[in-house]
């Protein structure tokens, strides 16, 4: 999977992936994460989330990183906001108030860009990503991210042979096999979606949870 298909995803609106509402999750869930005050928070791949308003009006800073121009500027149009851009060499950089959103390849990202966010919040990212890509998605964030961090990861979970994703079946064990080295795994909710997924059943998916997990660095 490259670059191009998430490009031409956007460009033919092919984005079932996006929910038209904060995800309900990251209500229930966030303030498992303990936040500080002064908490800032990382959203990788963060498409045109609505989550990142919700993100920016419960957290001290939020960043962003999200691949496709016409998703970062559908997001600032559809909610109303105007960003100020600054193009760099790597990214563009959109910033509205304490959001930021890096438009540009996650992987060329440097501690640097994300040294100061100790909150990680990845809600359809991990599973964007077939098996080879997610080692190294989480590799990349390892090595991007100080000590000290915690995560909320929000994964899909059914049998991978009965449909070719994205988005690809990360199961717990998965999870445990990722990120156990380095934090404590609590799953914190598994509820069964196939009902309302409607796409994925009409491809024949026979089964398909949905796990919250909070990462807690040991
Ligand atoms: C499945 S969507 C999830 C979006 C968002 N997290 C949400 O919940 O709606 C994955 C997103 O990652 C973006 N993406 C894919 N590869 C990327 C990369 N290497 N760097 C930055 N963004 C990427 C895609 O354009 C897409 O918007």
């Amino acid at each position: 999977m490259d670059t191009n298909f998430w490009h031409e995803r956007w460009a033919k609106s092919e984005i079932g992936f996006h929910l038209n509402d904060v995800n309900p999750y990251l209500i229930e869930h966030f303030a498992a994460l303990k936040p500080k005050a002064n908490a800032a928070v990382f959203v990788p791949l963060c498409g045109k989330s609505k989550d990142l308003i919700w993100l920016a009006e419960h957290t001290e800073k939020v960043i962003g990183i999200e691949l496709s121009k016409k998703a970062v500027e559908d997001f600032f149009k559809e909610n109303k906001l105007t960003p100020s851009i600054t193009q760099g060499e790597r990214f563009s950089t959109y910033r509205y108030e304490n959001l930021t959103i890096f438009c540009g390849d996650l992987f060329e990202l440097t501690a640097n860009d994300v040294a100061a966010y100790q909150l990680v919040y990845d809600r359809a990212s991990l599973i964007a990503f077939p098996a080879d890509m997610r080692a190294r998605y989480v590799e990349k964030l390892n090595e991007l991210l100080p000590n000290k961090t915690q995560r909320l990861l929000v994964t899909v979970d059914y049998p991978q042979h009965e449909m070719s994703g994205p988005p690809f079946s990360v199961t717990p064990d998965e999870v445990q096999q990722h990120f156990s080295a380095r934090y404590e795994i609590q799953c914190l909710a598994s509820e069964d979606i196939l009902e309302q997924s409607k796409r994925f059943k009409a491809k024949g998916v026979s089964r398909m949870l949905e796990h919250v997990f909070l990462l807690t660095e040991k």
